[in-house]
């Protein structure tokens, strides 16, 4: 589903990023740790097609990303990546749903509400549609995320830090909910952490 090899960026002359070779099937999950300065989000940033490699491949579906211009890459990452970033950046101004919604029109696709209600559902934020997302919690805001990162069914799904904010049982349901999405859609799961708890979820694991 994704692979990637030889992946190498720099931000300046004085420091280049080498990335470990990896491949993440559908339904299955990578975890990459690493400490904070380690490129954990600049790795994740090259995967979501938000930064370019000076060098290295990147493949989704055996389609290659690095030759893409920047209006297919606008069009891969709406319709097959499911970005759950750092931080949320909702549209404060716009409700819980009317965030959803968004990422169905961002991708050119049809709204739909009744995709937003079942991912809503299973993740037990159906409560929270018409709130504010200034108004919800960290772990509502995580959960919605998440939502968002599965309107339009994606192929990979790419969490940076997912329960970095979160209590320990916060933190495994949002793993839980996170694994189970992206399972009953079919996607590739890569999450990049440094959270130490996570280690003990899974069985594919990277440390940069
Ligand atoms: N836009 C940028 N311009 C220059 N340097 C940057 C930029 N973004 C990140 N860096 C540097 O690149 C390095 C890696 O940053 P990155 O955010 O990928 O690390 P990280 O592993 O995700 O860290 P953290 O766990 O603290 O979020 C850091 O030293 C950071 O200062």
């Amino acid at each position: 589903m994704l692979a990637c090899s030889e992946l190498s960026f720099s931000y300046d002359t004085k420091k280049t990023f080498n990335f470990p070779s990896f491949s993440c099937e559908k339904g299955e999950t990578l975890l990459i740790l690493g400490n904070s300065g380690t490129g954990k989000t600049t790795l994740l940033h090259l995967l979501a097609l938000l930064l370019t490699p000076n060098g290295g491949s990147i493949k989704i579906n055996n389609n290659e990303l690095a030759t893409l211009s920047a209006k297919e890459s606008t069009k891969m990452r709406a319709n097959h990546l499911g970005i759950i970033y750092q931080k949320p950046h909702f549209v404060s101004s716009l409700s819980v749903l009317d965030n959803l919604l968004l990422a169905n029109y961002l991708a050119d696709q049809k709204e739909s509400k009744e995709q937003a209600q079942k991912l809503a559902n299973n993740l037990g934020i159906s409560g929270l549609l018409d709130k504010k997302t200034s108004m919800l919690s960290g772990g509502e805001q995580q959960r919605v995320s998440i939502a968002r990162a599965l309107m339009n069914n994606p192929d990979v799904i790419l969490a940076d830090e997912p329960t970095s904010n979160l209590d320990d049982e916060n933190c495994e349901k949002v793993i839980q909910l996170l694994e189970n999405q992206s399972k009953n859609i079919g996607a590739a799961l890569i999450i990049v952490t440094h959270d130490q708890r996570l280690k003990d979820n899974f069985k594919n694991i990277i440390t940069l």
